[in-house]
C-alpha cells in the first residue's frame, strides 16, 4: 500500500481516465488541489493552560461551483488525509450532479478528551483561522467524523460574527433551529439505503436472505443499521471504535442503539454489571468483523480498512462503502479478481452532501421544505445516478468504482473545458 492516502486515491483517477476523452491540460489540473490551508488554533483550556491545535482546509476543485465538504475532528487527521477527502468530494459532487466542487477540513484532535466549552472554543477558533477561505459562495463546511450539528451551529455563528451579518448558508448540517434542513441527520444513511436497495434488487439478493455486517456505529452506520433492519435485512454484526458484536440470527438494532447511547460503546463487555437488552451475542474485533461470512459488508468508519492484507479473507459478496476511502486500490484489485462487488463511496455515501446541497438551497431561498420533500428529492437523485453508473459499468465492462469516476469525470471535464484554457495567464 502506498504511504500516501492521496497517492493511493489518485490511482482511481488514473484508471478512469482510460475511459474518458479529456485533454492533457484538463487531466493535469485534476491531479492537484486548488489550494490548501494549514492553521494553528490556540485554545484556552478549562484549567487555564493554552493548547495549540493543528487544523486544515483543502479546496480541491471549484470548477462546478463553490467547494463543499465536511470537517473531521480525529487524532490522526493530516494534510494528506484531508486532501484525499477533498479529492473524493470533488468526484462525489460531480457524480450527484450537484453545483459544487470538493473540499474537506479537519483538526488533529480527539474531541472526546475536551469539555463542551473547550470544544466550542476550538470550533470557533478554527472558523477564525479559516474565515477568509470559506463562505456561502466560496467553500461550505459540514459535519464528518466526530463533528455534529451543534458544532456546525457554532461554526455558522462564528462566521456570522466575523462578517457582521447572518450567514447561515456558510455551513450545512446545522441544527434545525439555525436553518438546518430536515433529513440532513439521516441523509447519508438514507442515500446509502437507496443505493443498496437498487443494486441488490438487480443482483436478485433480497432482504430476508441477506446478512449484513457494519463497521462504524455513528451517524452513518447506526442510522443505516436501523433502516436496513426495518426493511427486513438481517444485521448480524456492528462495531465502533471499541470493537464489535455479532449475533448470527440478527441484532435488535433499536436496543443496540439505546445501549450505545448510555454505555458509549456497542461492545458487550460494557454490559457487565448493567442491564443489557441486546440479544445473546459474541464480541469481536473490528478486524474480525470485516472478514465475517456475510452477504453484505458495510465499512462506515474510516479509510484504509480493507487492504491487500485482509482482502483475500473477505467473505462478503457485496461491499457498500459508506465510509470515505475504506478500500485501498490494491485491495480493490484483489476483490475484483475474486468477484466481490464493491459499490464505491463517491456514490454510496453521497446522500449526506446531497441533502447539504438542499440545505444550502433552502438557506439561500429562505423557503424550507418538509422532511418528505427532502427525502423524495434525495431518493430521486440517488436512484437516477445509481442507474446511470450501473449502465456505464455494464456497457464498458468496468467496476462500479471506475464507472462512478468516469461518470463524474465526464461532468467535470466538460466544465473544465467550457472554461477555456486561460492560457494567456501563463504564456509569455
Ligand atoms: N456524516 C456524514 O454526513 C457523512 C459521513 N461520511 C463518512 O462516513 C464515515 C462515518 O462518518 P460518521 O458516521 O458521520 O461519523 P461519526 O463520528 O458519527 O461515527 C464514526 C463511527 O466510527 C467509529 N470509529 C472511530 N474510529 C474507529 C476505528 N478506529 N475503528 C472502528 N470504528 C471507529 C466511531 O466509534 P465510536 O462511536 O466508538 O466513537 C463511530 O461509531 C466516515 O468515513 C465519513 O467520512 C460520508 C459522507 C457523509
Ligand atoms: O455534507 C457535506 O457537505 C459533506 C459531507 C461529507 O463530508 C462527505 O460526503 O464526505
Amino acid at each position: 500500500m502506498s504511504d500516501s492516502l492521496f497517492a493511493d486515491a489518485s490511482q482511481r483517477l488514473e484508471r478512469a481516465l482510460k475511459y474518458v476523452c479529456l485533454s492533457e491540460d484538463t487531466t493535469e489540473r485534476l491531479k492537484f488541489p486548488k489550494s490548501s490551508l494549514i492553521v494553528s488554533i490556540p485554545v484556552r483550556m478549562d484549567n487555564g493552560s493554552l493548547k495549540i491545535f493543528q487544523g486544515y482546509r483543502v479546496r480541491y476543485d471549484d470548477t462546478r461551483g463553490p467547494t463543499k465538504g465536511g470537517v473531521r475532528y480525529y487524532p490522526t487527521v493530516s494534510l494528506d488525509e484531508v486532501t484525499s477527502l477533498a479529492f473524493w468530494m470533488t468526484f462525489k459532487c460531480a457524480v450527484l450532479n450537484l453545483p459544487f466542487g470538493g473540499a474537506k477540513g479537519g483538526i488533529t484532535i480527539n474531541p472526546k478528551e475536551l469539555s463542551k466549552l473547550e470544544l466550542e472554543r476550538l470550533s470557533r477558533g478554527y472558523v477564525d483561522a479559516i474565515a477568509d477561505f470559506i463562505g456561502p459562495d466560496i467553500d461550505i463546511p459540514a459535519p464528518d467524523v466526530y463533528t455534529n450539528p451543534m458544532i456546525m451551529g457554532w461554526m455558522m455563528d462564528q462566521y456570522s460574527i466575523i462578517r457582521r451579518q447572518l450567514c447561515n448558508g456558510v455551513v450545512t448540517g446545522k441544527p434545525i433551529a439555525l436553518g438546518g434542513s430536515l433529513g440532513r441527520d439521516t441523509a447519508t444513511a438514507m442515500g446509502a439505503f437507496f443505493v443498496i436497495e437498487i443494486i441488490l434488487a438487480k443482483l436478485s439478493q433480497f432482504p430476508a436472505n441477506t446478512t449484513v455486517a457494519i463497521q462504524g456505529f455513528g451517524n452513518a452506520g447506526a442510522t443505516l443499521a436501523q433502516l436496513l433492519a426495518q426493511a427486513g435485512y438481517k444485521v448480524v454484526a456492528v462495531s465502533d471504535s471499541q470493537g464489535g458484536i455479532y449475533a448470527k440470527n440478527g441484532l435488535d438494532i433499536p436496543s443496540v442503539r439505546q445501549f450505545k447511547e448510555s454505555n458509549k460503546s456497542v461492545k458487550a463487555v460494557y454490559c457487565e454489571g448493567s442491564v443489557c437488552n441486546i440479544v445473546e451475542h459474541d464480541v469481536m474485533s473490528n478486524e474480525e468483523l470485516l472478514t465475517l461470512d456475510v452477504d453484505v459488508l458495510i465499512p462506515a468508519a474510516l479509510e484504509n480498512q480493507i487492504t491487500a492484507e485482509n482482502a483475500k479473507d473477505i467473505k462478503a459478496k457485496y461491499i457498500f462503502e459508506v465510509a470515505n476511502g475504506p478500500t485501498t486500490s490494491e485491495a480493490d484489485q484483489i476483490l475484483e479478481a475474486r468477484g466481490i462487488q464493491v459499490i464505491p463511496d463517491i456514490l454510496v455515501n453521497a446522500g449526506g452532501v446531497t441533502v447539504s446541497y438542499f440545505e444550502w438551497v433552502q438557506n439561500r431561498s429562505g423557503f424550507y421544505w418538509t422532511a418528505d420533500e427532502v427525502n423524495l428529492r434525495l431518493k430521486q437523485k440517488m436512484i437516477a445516478e445509481t442507474e446511470e453508473i450501473w449502465q456505464l459499468s455494464q456497457e464498458l465492462g468496468i467496476s462500479m468504482r471506475t464507472a462512478a469516476y468516469v461518470h463524474g469525470l465526464n461532468r467535470l471535464g466538460e466544465a473544465i473545458n467550457a472554461k477555456g484554457t486561460r492560457d494567456f495567464y501563463v504564456k509569455n
